[in-house]
């Protein structure tokens, strides 16, 4: 039974050794399996990656191909839609911008701006150059006589900091309508170097730099500071309903004459700056939801201080128009649009442009101007008298009774815009100065901003402490600009 039980032992033993082999053959038929079919899946893996970059890359090469292909396409456009004659124009145009370096001779120096804009002596200004890369373009905001106006991101030309190399400045970008018209790459040329001539100022819209580098193929495009709110007109009109005037009759000084300035005047009018309970109230909400009296004296006092440094340049704007001043949230404003389209007045593109399109503004201009299209310092000063009309009618027409064509008849016969119902009877004497018919009786700038000055001082003092405070953290931020388009300096 011993020797049973053994073989048996044994029996059990050869077939659990056999079972072994066969497990062991098994194991090594699946693996030389699994490494067959890992090296195919490898194999077919790899060919897939390879065959997906050769598609790639003739992807890309197809692409640049076409790309040269429409770069070709588009000089070819170029140089076959403009005749020599438009690039030789292009080519003066980029000449006349250089900076040659002369000094201006004695006799230009006191010139309007204007003026000198015919010589080659108010230059472009290097220094305001702006590389195409650092800008980004976003959408349209609006189309001028000449020119399309768009949103843009600058990122600052040097940056010295992580910070700095996120850091985008919104700004708007003018170029012009249709590059290949010559006459308005030129305004736009003259626009820029106008712009270079008159620097930076809290109330007058500031340039922020240009990219003159292709402007041989018509491109040119200026970058000034983006305005947020659009035209004060637009904003009057929009916003008349909630306004609140705080214009109210004096109840303290009964017995002083009616104004400090015109002692006969009938009504004695002060601005309230105080709640029933003798709380003071703020001078100036910065929310654009809230348009008070005081908001109208602020854009008043502004625009005239924006012109009176235009007039020391010494420019001529003609075409003063709340149309033309741009509003910022904080309630700061820009005096824009320099009346390129005026000098240039001789050409046909103007005559066609004002005559089809866009009617010579009448209503805004001074009854010389209208007759011989001559500006000066004084026929600004009558359409500034005009704003101020706009202003306290928050965004009415001047002359609302009379027809376009019988405006000039009428203010030749001494007649005038009647008082604005929410107008200090002070501000409204102001703009019958403003209006006269000599225009060497017009007060200038300077005097009109002494004027409002005395005005304030004498019936809104907070508000004037405000406005001065608003204008120095603007000419600060204006200052600032200058950090976007600095560029290295080379290492000495
Ligand atoms: N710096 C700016 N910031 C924000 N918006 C602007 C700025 N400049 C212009 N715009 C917008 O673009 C529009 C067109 O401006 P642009 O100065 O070209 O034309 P315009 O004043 O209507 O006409 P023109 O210059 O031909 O007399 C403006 O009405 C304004 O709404």
């Amino acid at each position: 039974r011993s020797n049973e039980a053994s073989s048996t032992e044994n029996d059990i033993f050869v077939r659990s050794v056999r079972a072994t082999s066969e497990d062991d053959s098994v194991k090594k038929e699946d693996g030389s399996t699994f490494r067959i079919r890992t090296t195919v899946f490898f194999f077919i893996y790899g060919f897939l990656v390879l065959l997906a970059f050769i598609g790639f890359l003739v992807w890309r090469l197809r692409r640049s191909k076409l790309k040269a292909q429409n770069n070709n396409s588009y000089v070819a456009r170029f140089f076959s839609r403009i005749s020599s004659n438009t690039y030789s124009a292009l080519q003066n145009i980029y000449n006349g911008m250089r900076d040659t370096g002369e000094a201006v001779p004695e006799e230009l120096r006191d010139c309007p701006v204007h003026e000198q804009l015919r010589t080659h002596y108010m230059p472009y200004k290097k220094k305001y150059e702006i590389s195409n890369e650092n800008l980004e373009k976003k959408k349209y905001l609006g189309k001028g006589n000449f020119g399309v106006v768009r949103m843009g991101l600058l990122k600052m030309a040097d940056p010295k900091t992580e910070e700095e190399e996120k850091k985008r400045l919104t700004v708007a970008l003018k170029s012009a309508a249709n590059c290949y018209d010559i006459t308005q790459t030129s305004m736009l040329a003259d626009e820029l170097r106008l712009m270079c001539a008159i620097g930076r100022f809290p109330n007058v819209l500031a340039l922020v730099g240009a990219v003159t580098v292709e402007l041989r193929r018509g491109r040119l495009l200026i970058v000034t500071e983006f305005i947020d709110c659009g035209d004060l007109h637009s904003y009057l009109k929009v916003h008349k309903d909630i306004f609140e005037d705080h214009l109210v009759e004096d109840r303290n000084e009964k017995d002083e004459p009616d104004s400090y300035l015109t002692p006969l005047s009938a009504k004695r009018k002060t601005y309230l700056y105080t709640k029933e309970g003798g709380e003071q109230e703020e001078v100036i909400k910065e929310s654009l939801k809230s348009l008070t009296t005081s908001d109208l004296l602020s854009f008043g006092l502004q625009i005239a201080n924006g012109m009176q440094y235009l007039a020391t340049i010494p420019l001529v704007h003609r075409d003063l128009a709340l149309r033309n001043v741009l509003l910022k949230n904080n309630k700061t404003v820009r005096i824009a649009d320099f009346g390129m389209a005026r000098i240039h007045q001789t050409s046909s593109y103007y005559r066609t442009k004002k005559t089809k399109d866009a009617p010579i503004p009448v209503r805004w201009m001074s009854p010389e101007a209208v007759d011989n299209m001559i500006f000066t310092q004084q026929s600004d000063v009558w359409s500034y008298g005009i704003c101020l009309y706009e202003l306290f009618t928050l965004g009415g027409l001047p002359y609302p009774e009379i027809k376009t064509d019988d405006v000039y008849d009428y203010m030749k016969a001494g007649r005038r815009c009647s008082q604005p119902e929410h107008c200090h009877v002070e501000l409204y004497n102001l703009m019958k100065l403003c209006w006269n018919m000599k225009p060497e009786l017009r007060p200038t700038f300077s005097v009109i901003v002494e004027y409002f000055i005395e005005h304030m001082k004498n019936s809104a003092p907070q508000l004037l402490d405000y406005v001065e405070k608003m204008l120095k953290v603007e000419a600060d931020n204006q200052r600032q600009l200058d950090d976007w388009i600095r560029t290295p300096q080379p290492v000495s």
